[in-house]
């Protein structure tokens, strides 16, 4: 990575398929909650110089206290995100000031400085990068009577994960674009494709999974416990 990079980390969502009372980036995974290990993969990345936080209108308060608490210089704002993802990337963005921007869910807190580093390499060759793994399963096209419509060959099928990288005025207009034409996705590539602009995926890892229901919480405890047992041994890199 030799650019400077701004990530912005979206984190307003409600958690309606984990189903706690409290939305599932402040549950705690081990020895911190969800969204402090996520800040954390990002504040120790030297090519990071800017992070944008973007979560619940109500949560803004106790997330700036988190951000002193932890020590995180790298958060220039803690803002109140909007009615979809893509509105909350939206006003992080507009207070982004680098050149190049990573948008990353708050409850990906397993993605590795490796993947990171591929995300980025990638989008500053091609100005837009989203990690992806090839599907594992045989994924079915199914209508609304439960019946099969379709299989698609599954060599050209991947499941996106985020971070997804970025020049920044590309995804800024892109998302201006959007905003304007109503145009609602579930990703941020989404929003830059529909303006033409080629995305291209890096490798991304298996184990980065976005903490969404019940059942991925051992499972994230797991990953992050090997994770740091990794560390401990050298095996992997922080950075
Ligand atoms: N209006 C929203 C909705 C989602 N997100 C964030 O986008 C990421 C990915 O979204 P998802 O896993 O779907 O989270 P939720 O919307 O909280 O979950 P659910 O769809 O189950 O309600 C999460 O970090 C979430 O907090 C956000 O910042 N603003
Ligand atoms: C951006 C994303 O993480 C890619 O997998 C995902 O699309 C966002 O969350 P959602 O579960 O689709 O709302």
């Amino acid at each position: 990575m030799v650019a400077n990079w701004g990530v912005v980390i979206v984190a307003a969502g409600s958690g309606t398929r984990m189903g706690t009372k409290e939305s599932k980036q402040y549950l705690q995974l081990a020895d911190k909650p969800i969204l402090v290990h996520t800040l954390e993969l990002f504040e120790r990345m030297d090519a990071v110089k800017e992070t944008v936080l973007v979560v619940g209108a109500d949560d803004v308060k106790r997330c700036q206290e988190w951000v002193s608490h932890y020590g995180f210089a790298k958060v220039t704002a803690v803002l109140a995100g909007g009615k979809e993802r893509q509105h909350s990337v939206h006003i992080g963005l507009k207070a982004i000031t680098a050149e190049w921007v990573m948008v990353h869910d708050g409850v990906r807190p397993l993605v590795s400085a490796e993947a990171v580093q591929r995300c980025c390499e990638t989008a500053e060759r091609s100005e837009a990068a989203v990690l992806a793994v090839p599907v594992k399963d045989t994924i079915k096209q199914v209508d609304e009577a439960g019946v099969i419509t379709a299989t698609p060959d599954r060599r050209s099928l991947w499941a996106i994960q985020t971070p997804q990288a970025f020049r920044h005025a590309l995804l800024l207009d892109a998302h201006e674009q959007a905003e304007a034409a109503g145009f609602i996705g579930t990703d941020d590539a989404m929003v830059v494709e529909r303006t033409g602009a080629k995305v291209t995926v890096a490798e991304g890892e298996y184990t980065n999974i976005k903490i969404t229901t019940p059942d991925d919480l051992p499972w994230a405890e797991f990953l992050l416990a090997k994770r740091r047992a990794e560390l401990a041994e050298g095996k992997v890199d922080q950075k």
